[in-house]
């Protein structure tokens, strides 16, 4: 099993070789060459298993055979020790046929660890296997930083890189980001928004020269690692829930669209799943586009869920390349117009292929808090606003014939503002973040500059000398 570029002009690269390249040298990304599929007898024979032999199942075949059994297993079961909960990913059921599955039992509470920690490991083995280097840089609007930090900190090949929108993050995923003291760790607020510092990560993987002399890589969900992590998840659920011999619906809080593209993974795998319902806050490009097939820009609103801020949706590009038939000169053509013009049109074919399996909703501000409330009230379950973004949708999506499952993306915790005055309750963090709020904060403050975020970078990497 090899990777192939989404724009089709990079080289096809092994599974090591894609993990540290992170984004394809034609500015795509990377996907299998096909997908490996389980049968319905494979599946059925995850019912009680652990998350990690679940995981161990689903993910060997997408490792083209380059790490040894044992030792991928043993990433697996390090990686997940680091949840706080034996099940990982545990159900909560809150209404007769809908449930939330939570995902923010990791280190920094919100489901980016669950990629994360698999992904730090599987770079390590890479890179030491090599005898290189990596120098790692992240964009995020919040959370994807936080975890990235927590897995990289301290490891000896990676310095790490993770550009945020200044002033533009929850306090708590602020601190995440700078309190670490470990030497190979950088937090650079960025004055824009998130999608600028999205941008600037592309740019230099575009920088042929700059990527090879830094010897870059990525861990944002531009990796296929990261999705191919957060696929087991949705296999676990179902199967908890009576999968494969029932249909299951998943609703995704979505921004990056990275996490519900995993779950269409896991359908194109053989995971009978009923719908994927795409929940946006008021940064719906997603839900327009699925409406009217037009995938338009306008400017970014904050709002009370500051990870889902996004207009690019960079993992959207990977759906296109299935949704065309897998022609790379129409994606190609799409993201040339999303350059010039700020949009692109999906052909009637394209959005017939999308709309088989997906669905989509937006939740207002209002709509947000009043979810957060009412689910409260109801039911005694406390959700974070990215979470209440898809029950809010969920609700709508329901169908009596099958569950419907809600990804809980964060632990409420991580925004205390929001979540206290939507509900009147501060919620405490964890006891082994107890600290987090009074250590010192070491990061730097930079300009949305291309050219000012390289130099910083070239100053800081350690050699390894
Ligand atoms: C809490 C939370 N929910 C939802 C999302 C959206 O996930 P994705 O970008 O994979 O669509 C993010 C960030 O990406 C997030 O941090
Ligand atoms: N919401 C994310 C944005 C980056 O997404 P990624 O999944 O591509 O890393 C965040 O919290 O940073």
């Amino acid at each position: 099993m090899d990777y192939i570029s989404t724009r089709g002009e990079a080289p096809a690269l092994g599974f090591c070789d894609a993990l540290l390249a992170g984004l394809a040298r034609d500015g795509g990304l990377y996907v299998p060459r096909e997908w490996p599929v389980l049968t319905k007898k494979e599946i059925r024979a995850f019912r009680g298993k652990s998350y990690q032999d679940v995981a161990f199942a689903v993910l060997s075949p997408f490792t083209n055979g380059e790490i040894p059994a044992d030792v991928f297993r043993g990433m697996i079961d390090d990686a997940y020790a680091t949840f706080r909960h034996p099940a990982v990913a545990p159900l909560v059921q809150t209404g007769a046929n809908s449930f939330v599955m939570e995902l923010f039992h990791g280190t920094t509470l919100a489901f980016k660890d669950v990629a994360m920690q698999l992904l730090a490991r599987l770079m390590d083995y890479a890179l030491e296997k090599r005898g290189q280097r990596a120098t790692i840089v992240g964009a995020t609007s919040g959370d994807t930083g936080g975890a990235a930090i927590d897995a990289f900190a301290g490891r000896e090949r990676t310095d790490i890189f993770i550009l945020f929108p200044h002033e533009k993050v929850s306090p708590v995923q602020q601190r995440q980001m700078t309190t670490s003291t470990a030497a190979n760790v950088h937090a650079l607020a960025i004055k824009g928004n998130f999608d600028d510092c999205q941008n600037l990560v592309k740019a230099m993987f575009n920088d042929a020269a700059f990527r090879d002399r830094v010897k870059l890589s990525g861990v944002n969900s531009i990796n296929w690692a990261r999705i191919m992590a957060q696929v087991v998840y949705y296999f676990t659920t179902a199967v908890a829930l009576g999968g494969p011999d029932r249909k299951i619906s998943f609703t995704v809080p979505t921004g990056n669209f990275g996490d519900i593209f995993a779950g269409y993974v896991a359908k194109r795998m053989g995971l009978p799943i009923e719908k994927l319902v795409i929940a946006t806050n008021e940064n719906d490009i997603l839900a327009r586009m699925l409406k009217t097939g037009r995938y338009e820009m306008r400017s970014v609103k904050a709002t009370t869920s500051p990870s889902m801020d996004i207009q690019i949706s960079s993992n959207f590009e990977r759906l296109l390349f299935e949704a065309n038939g897998r022609d790379a000169s129409k994606v190609r053509a799409a993201m040339e117009s999303l350059k010039q013009s700020n949009g692109f049109s999906v052909s009637e074919e394209a959005l017939k292929f999308i709309k088989k399996d997906f669905r989509a909703g937006r939740a207002s501000e209002k709509q947000v808090a009043e979810t957060i409330r009412k689910t409260l009230a109801d039911t005694g379950y406390l959700l974070d606003p990215h979470t209440a973004i898809g029950v809010f949708i969920a609700n709508k999506n329901e169908r009596p014939s099958s569950p419907m499952v809600t990804l809980a993306t964060a632990h409420p915790a991580k925004f205390p503002a929001a979540v206290k005055s939507a509900s009147g309750i501060d919620p405490a963090l964890p006891t082994w973040l107890a600290g987090l709020m009074t250590r010192e904060e070491r990061f730097d403050i930079l300009d949305p500059e291309l050219k000012a975020v390289e130099s910083f970078i070239g100053k800081h990497i350690r050699t390894g000398e």
